[in-house]
């Protein structure tokens, strides 16, 4: 890499001024000089401390350079190149590397082409993700870049050590570095960055101009103030953007003009059909994504600043501070949501919580491959199933809702699905991937599925290694992690195959390939799993075999097919399981929870707070749609110490962790072994539970497949009245991992804390419970939300 001795900033404004003042403060190249045709913005920079040195004309800044940043609008680019191109006539230029930060990558390789006749090697084109919509070298920041993305465009002939500078530059400023090609990043700039700029600029300049327009801002609500936030931004560079990219930008703004035409058509004819499709689409859309768009805001939020982060000018200091933000942003957690949960409370009134994850997952995949209608009552609208259901839908299944947890597929049958366009994004939901893995397998078409941070970290050998014994081709990363390269057209066989953990996701997988798989597939698993799967194919009327003890081995054979049905979602005991909880460590708390999904296969969590003493009573039970469900009572109990029985770790896989607070208020020790599989779940559950409990001032350790907990919690109890029960937590902040479960377990926990317990990292609750805070707080907890950031434009 070459060594960076003096760095030309050409162009003082909001992104020039913030990679100066960045690249300055981390140390990374010895002086900054700083040019602009403006000379007060000149002079602020210096007075700022952003450069060292304010040149006079480009020729002084030429001569010094090592590397020009060129940050100047986009139609500035050509005379800055051809003033730079007769500022060296002596050929120095070459030997210079030149990089810019212009949001149009095509705009500046036809500046090179009209200057140079070739993009030449020693320029890099660049463009940071970052911005804001204020203006000017005064709202310069040494952190703007930090944790951004900044996207490098490099063509077939540029200069390796270039582009490794640049990178390094970048780097330096906090940024994560991606190169991508060159027509493809203006491509997907224009739809999410110029396109809602330039819907913002035309939304209040039509307002604006409007004879009411007094009323219509001074009475604006927050909806208008968030989608017209970026209209503040700088005329000349949007401007420069709008005529520099115009190809891309036309493009998307003709698909958008599409898409309103169709919405003020349905507003027309008041088809509330269309209408609703519309919206419910686009709300679960944005409600998938919202995982992707958190990560940017929590790179942003968890990093130190540069200027704490900066070090000296000599090599070493540089390459330290390069290696520690590099190790900050890959320890990245996934959003800035935070739970701040006041201490103590009672858990009162009837409670329905979400739909059942896991059936509401299976819904959608086999209500796509029937042959028929198959209508959905409450759908758990959380984002793990609405990945599921985005899937789908770019696999060609028309799928309407989900609204008010109705969800209504119109099913393509056993080979209608459509190669999609993209990779699928599934989230952070490890059951959409393991169990598509197993249907993508069988397809006619390639398919990648892809996931969030977390769900890209879990292993998915355990689904590609039965798999590949089929006959399937799966490409994974190092460890058999996601993404997974699925090669279509393979055709499979049925296998018998002995799982080597009691994994319902192995299972369900290897019975929905073995759909479509030659002769039989056999499944053995080593203890019960949930058996929702075999449950729902035979509602949809496709057979199979259950046998051995408690139903583990299950078989399927290949070729029949699935007629559409009704499913009735039950609520999820595993989103119960915190209210079960709740009540039962919650002096003075009696609580209904409606509607609850008890298959024996799930319903582990009750029998072990039953066996720990807890008062739950079942009413109403009864068989929809081939699941049993009942009404839960919980009443405050006394709490005591057990041995879990191993036969019960599978089938209440998912509640350890809210059973790990319940240990910690009972009393006496509590054992939980033969749970490895806790490791791998959304975070490692046994070390984030015994981080978060030990931190809170709780006896707790963590083994290799379990945890040992000495429970405090000795309080004498009633329900209906509430007499000074006694704290069994230290208030604290504690690290979710951006685990679901972790974080709502935390929240359960303040209701025996002495102080707040304030939980990070929360946003990803939406994967299973949405609205958990409010029906908590609705029950008697005190959870405030907070969010933290605002981006700006870029
Ligand atoms: O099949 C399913 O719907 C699930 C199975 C379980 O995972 P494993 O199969 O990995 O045990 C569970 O933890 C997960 O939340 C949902
Ligand atoms: C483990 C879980 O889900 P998944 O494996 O689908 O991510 C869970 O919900 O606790």
């Amino acid at each position: 890499m070459k060594t960076v001795d003096t760095l030309l900033v050409v162009g003082l404004g909001l992104i020039g001024g913030s990679f100066a003042a960045a690249v300055k403060s981390a140390g990374a190249c010895r002086q900054v000089y700083g040019y602009d045709l403006d000379k007060a913005s000149l002079e602020e920079a210096k007075a700022l401390g952003i450069i060292d040195h304010g040149c006079q004309s480009l020729a002084e800044g030429l001569a010094a350079a090592d590397v020009i940043m060129l940050a100047v609008p986009m139609l500035a680019m050509k005379p800055v190149l051809e003033e730079l191109v007769q500022c060296s006539l002596d050929g120095s230029l070459g030997k210079k590397v030149i990089t810019d930060a212009g949001s149009s990558k095509r705009a500046l390789l036809d500046a090179a082409l009209e200057v140079f006749g070739e993009m030449p090697d020693y320029l890099v084109p660049g463009h940071p993700i970052a911005g804001s919509e204020k203006s000017g070298v005064g709202a310069a920041k040494a952190n703007l870049f930090q944790a951004h993305d900044v996207i490098l465009t490099p063509l077939e002939n540029t200069d390796a050590l270039a582009l490794e500078t640049v990178k390094m530059l970048w780097e330096s400023c906090g940024a994560v570095v991606t190169d991508m090609d060159l027509y493809h990043h203006d491509e997907v700039l224009a739809k999410t960055s110029h396109l809602p700029h330039f819907l913002a600029f035309s939304l209040v300049d039509t307002l604006a101009g409007n004879p009411d327009n007094q009323d219509i801002f001074r009475f604006a609500a927050g909806g208008f103030r968030d989608f017209t936030r970026i209209a503040g931004s700088d005329p000349i560079m949007w401007h420069d953007v709008a005529l520099g990219n115009n190809q891309a930008v036309l493009e998307a703004l003709d698909e958008f003009t599409e898409g309103l035409q169709v919405l003020r058509q349905a507003i027309i004819e008041k088809d509330s059909q269309s209408l609703l499709g519309i919206f419910s689409r686009a709300q679960s859309a944005r409600q998938h994504f919202s995982s992707l768009l958190e990560s940017r805001k929590q790179r942003v939020n968890t990093l130190p600043d540069a200027s704490v982060v900066s070090g000296g000018l000599s090599g070493s200091v540089l390459l330290e501070d390069h290696e520690i933000k590099k190790e900050v942003m890959e320890g990245m957690k996934e959003s800035t949501q935070a739970f701040i949960v006041s201490p103590g409370g009672a858990i009162s009134g009837e409670l329905r919580v979400p739909g059942d994850k896991s059936i509401s997952h299976r819904s959608i995949m086999l209500g796509a491959l029937a042959e028929g209608e198959t209508v959905i009552d409450g759908f758990l609208e959380g984002e793990d199933a609405l990945a599921t259901l985005k899937a789908f839908r770019d696999m060609g299944v028309q799928i309407d809702g989900p609204y008010q947890g109705k969800v209504t597929i119109q099913g393509v049958g056993m080979h209608g699905l459509k190669q999609p366009e993209g990779p699928l994004y599934l989230g952070n939901a490890g059951t959409a991937m393991r169990l598509m893995a197993g249907l993508m397998a069988v397809q006619s078409f390639d398919v990648t599925l892809t996931g969030d941070h977390s769900l890209s970290g879990r292993p998915m050998n355990r689904v590609v290694d039965p798999l590949s014994q089929m006959g399937a081709t799966i490409e994974t990363t190092e460890g058999g992690r996601p993404p997974l390269k699925i090669k279509g057209g393979s055709r499979l066989k049925g296998i018998e195959y002995h799982l080597p953990m009691a994994s319902a996701q192995v299972q369900s997988c290897l019975l929905l390939a073995g759909m479509y798989a030659e002769g039989e597939t056999v499944t053995v698993a080593p203890g019960i799993v949930r058996d929702h799967t075999n449950r729902m194919l035979s509602g949809f009327g496709y057979p199979v075999s259950v046998s051995g003890d408690n139903g583990c081995r299950v078989a399927i054979k290949g070729g029949s097919k699935l007629t559409a049905a009704r499913i009735d979602v039950p609520s999820d005991v595993s989103s119960a399981a915190f209210f079960m909880v709740a009540a039962s460590i919650a002096e003075g708390s009696e609580v209904r929870l409606s509607h609850v999904g008890m298959n024996p296969t799930r319903s582990g969590v009750v029998e072990i707070l039953q066996l720990m003493g807890a008062d739950i009573t079942l009413e109403n039970e009864s068989v929809v749609g081939g699941e049993p469900v009942a009404d839960l009572i919980v009443r405050s109990a006394q709490l005591k110490g057990i041995d879990i029985p191993e036969r019960l770790v599978p089938i209440a896989i998912d509640e350890f962790p809210v059973l790990f607070v319940a240990a910690a208020c009972a009393e006496g020790r509590t054992l939980l072994t033969g749970a490895h599989e806790l490791r791998v779940k959304e975070s490692d559950r046994i070390q984030a539970m015994a981080d978060g409990l030990v931190a809170l001032g709780i006896d707790a350790q963590p083994l290799p497949d379990g945890m040992m907990i000495n429970g405090s919690g000795v309080s004498p109890v009633s329900s209906g009245k509430a007499s000074g029960q006694k704290p069994v937590f230290n208030g604290g902040t504690i690290d979710s991992h951006g685990d679901h479960r972790i974080a709502m377990s935390f929240a359960v926990a303040a209701l025996r804390a002495k102080d707040d317990i304030r939980i990070l990292d929360c946003a990803n609750v939406a994967t299973s419970f949405p609205d958990f805070a409010g029906l908590a707080n609705r029950a008697g907890m005190r959870i405030v939300v907070t969010e933290g950031f605002e981006d700006g434009p870029c």
